[in-house]
């Protein structure tokens, strides 16, 4: 590897796998090292770019955080990706690393591959694909499909030749993986741990190293410094869409949507979480967040649901001037009825 191209890292995994949370925690102890942050998000709130920006850490300064707001970074990259890598490469003060948070609902293969653009690859290397996963979720079975039920259908209709969307896009993440990070291990006891590293290592040909994390702890020494450069292999990581689509045909997220749901203030925020777990239960939301007005609170309270899993806690300090409020964005598949969930969380507060 040419020591004088920037290492980057690309942080990928399912929605809610962890992230946003091991990026936190890896910036608390780089040694020093400055870091720029590439922050992609499914939906139109960036939860994770205000989560990570109350992090005040001085190797990555609220100017060092940049958000890519319009699609999943696979999607964009040549649109928005490569004319922020090349924004950020004409800057004086040159980041020593970068690190990039794809969206839950990316696929990593199409941002690796950038990086083999003429610009780009004489500048920067890919230090590594790093693939967080939820042990809790594929415990749960959460990214199984009943295989009897797809082979039947597959019987039926020989055009199908799909796995679910979750199922696929987790494949292609850990397929595109050199470091897995086996994350939420406090949610699982040790025979449970070991049944999701090997469903983990059943569904992919290539064997990278898989280790275990509690909210991303993992040391930045861990993360940072694996010297790879993934931009040269490519090739053996592909896509079960680039496998199936060679003539080009274009990568989509219809399979999933997201709206954003505006609310005034929670006057009860256990009975607001309580009711919030039914909704996300009987209507199949994969993923829900944002923050939350408590009247009287001086604090913002930061919401987090990841399937019926919810998590809420005072993050900061409302700042003055700004417009307190309740804004929640919320993940499902195609066919979740919006407005029924919409309803259903605006009868809420
Ligand atoms: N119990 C438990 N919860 C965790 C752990 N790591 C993260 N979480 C929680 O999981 C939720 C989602 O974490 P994030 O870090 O936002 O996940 P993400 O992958 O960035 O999510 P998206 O960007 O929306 O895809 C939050 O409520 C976290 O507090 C863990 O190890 N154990």
């Amino acid at each position: 590897m040419n020591q004088q191209k920037i290492p980057a890292t690309v942080i990928t995994g399912f929605l809610g796998a962890g992230k946003t949370t091991m990026i936190r925690n890896l910036l608390s102890n780089t040694n020093g090292k400055k870091i720029a942050l590439i922050i992609n998000e499914f939906g139109d709130l960036g939860v994770d770019g205000e989560v990570l920006k109350g992090c005040g850490a001085d190797n990555c300064t609220e100017d060092d955080i940049i958000e890519l707001t319009n699609g999943c970074i696979c999607c964009t990259v040549a649109d928005d990706f490569i004319p922020t890598m090349t924004k950020l490469l004409e800057r004086k003060q040159r980041p020593d690393h970068i690190v990039i948070e794809t969206s839950g609902l990316a696929l990593p293969q199409p941002l690796v591959a950038a990086f083999n653009w003429p610009d780009i690859r004489t500048q920067v290397t890919v230090d590594g694909v790093i693939t967080v996963v939820d042990s809790a979720a594929v415990a749960a079975g959460r990214f199984a499909d009943d295989h009897d039920a797809v082979e039947a259908r597959r019987v039926e209709d020989e055009s199908l030749d799909h796995e679910s969307p979750i199922e696929e896009l987790f494949e292609d993440q850990l397929t595109c993986a050199d470091l897995i990070v086996l994350n939420k291990t406090d949610l699982l006891d040790t025979a449970g741990l070991g049944r999701v590293r090997d469903e983990v290592a059943s569904r992919i040909a290539r064997k990278p190293v898989m280790i275990e994390a509690r909210n991303g702890e993992v040391p930045a020494s861990v993360l940072l410094g694996l010297g790879v450069g993934t931009e040269d292999d490519v090739a053996n990581r592909k896509s079960h869409h680039e496998l199936e689509h060679e003539d080009g045909i274009a990568h989509d997220h219809d399979e999933f949507d997201s709206f954003v749901v505006e609310l005034g203030p929670v006057v009860d925020p256990a009975a607001f979480v309580d009711s919030l777990k039914g909704i996300i239960g009987e209507h199949d939301v994969l993923r829900l967040k944002g923050f939350v007005d408590v009247p009287g609170k001086p604090m913002r309270l930061q919401l987090q649901a990841v399937g019926s899993r919810v998590d809420h806690y005072f993050d900061r300090a409302w700042a003055p001037g700004e417009a307190r409020g309740t804004r929640l964005v919320v993940i499902g598949l195609h066919d979740m009825d919006e407005a029924v969930v919409r309803t259903a969380i605006e009868a809420l507060a």
